[in-house]
């Protein structure tokens, strides 16, 4: 038996002290670096970022921990690991240099590949969600932990989650392909891992993702998901995993709830064109 869930609300807890890092620089002026492929990182990732590496571990010494801003350890150093934490200590950094609360802490637990343990938390809305593999799903609440689980397919009307700032224009054809076979789909524009989350909760049916993401984006958002009864998988139909290849880049995904509302050979052409 193992003991995943034991580790969730210790995980929770650090997920909620980099969230007070987080918004102690959200609430003063902060300056904005570029990382080499230009993407934008600032004093928020970095603490959060640092307060997570100890937390994880100072709980489990004995796991490596990957995490977005602390370097990738050489590939012949990670295709060793069975188990260690992958984390992004603030997914949706656009989002928080916008100021719009749309970001996360992201906080997986990976064993043989698979994310085992997810916490998401949203510290900026206090929006906090938990996967552990082969026992439950759960938004946490000022009410307790609500179990989730993803909505059956509505007929007619499906709801789309959408990255805010990383738009492609292959997400116009998916909605004009869903228009025509089951009229306009609602859409709802948000930027991290909490759209899949979103899939989790029964509000969004389907998270399409035309456009490299890394692994630390997913895997916990991924463990919530699947918790609930939905799947993450690529447009072959696979489910994501992890540390499989030196390469931390995932393939384009489609995050879903009970089904896809659209046959999978349809998705990959819209993808592909
Ligand atoms: N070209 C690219 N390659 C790899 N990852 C990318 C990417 N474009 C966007 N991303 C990832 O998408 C995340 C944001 O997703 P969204 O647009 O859904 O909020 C970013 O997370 P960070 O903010 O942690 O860098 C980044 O990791
Ligand atoms: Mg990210």
């Amino acid at each position: 038996m193992n003991d995943w869930l034991s580790l969730r609300d210790p995980v929770r807890s650090i997920a909620a002290q980099a969230g007070e890092a987080i918004m102690r620089v959200y609430a003063e002026d902060f300056d904005i670096m570029h990382k080499s492929d230009d993407s934008p990182v600032t004093e928020a990732d970095l603490s959060a970022h640092r307060v997570i590496k100890a937390g994880l571990q100072a709980l489990t010494p004995h796991l490596p921990v990957l995490t977005e801003e602390g370097g990738l350890p050489d590939w012949s150093v990670r295709q060793q690991w069975s188990d260690y934490w992958l984390v992004d200590p603030l997914d949706g950094t656009r989002e928080f240099v916008k100021r719009n609360g749309e970001f996360s802490v992201n906080i997986a637990l990976i064993h043989q590949h698979q994310p085992v343990l997810g916490v998401v938390y949203a510290p900026a809305t206090g929006a906090e969600f938990a996967g552990v593999q082969g026992v439950g799903s759960w938004r946490f609440t000022a009410q307790g932990a609500q179990p989730l689980k993803v909505r059956p397919l509505p007929n007619p009307t499906i709801t789309l989650a959408l990255s805010r700032s990383h738009g492609s224009r292959r997400e116009q054809a998916l909605i004009d392909a869903l228009t025509e076979r089951a009229g306009e789909p609602q859409v709802i524009r948000c930027g991290s891992a909490l759209k899949t989350c979103l899939v989790a909760e029964g509000l969004a049916d389907l998270y399409p993702r035309f456009g490299p993401t890394s692994e630390w984006d997913t895997a916990a958002s991924q463990c919530v998901l699947e918790a609930a009864g939905g799947q993450l998988v690529d447009l072959n139909g696979q489910r994501l995993t992890y540390n499989r290849r030196a390469v931390v880049l995932n393939p384009s995904f489609l995050a879903y709830g009970e089904r896809l509302p659209l046959p999978l050979a349809q998705l990959a052409r819209i993808s592909a064109d």
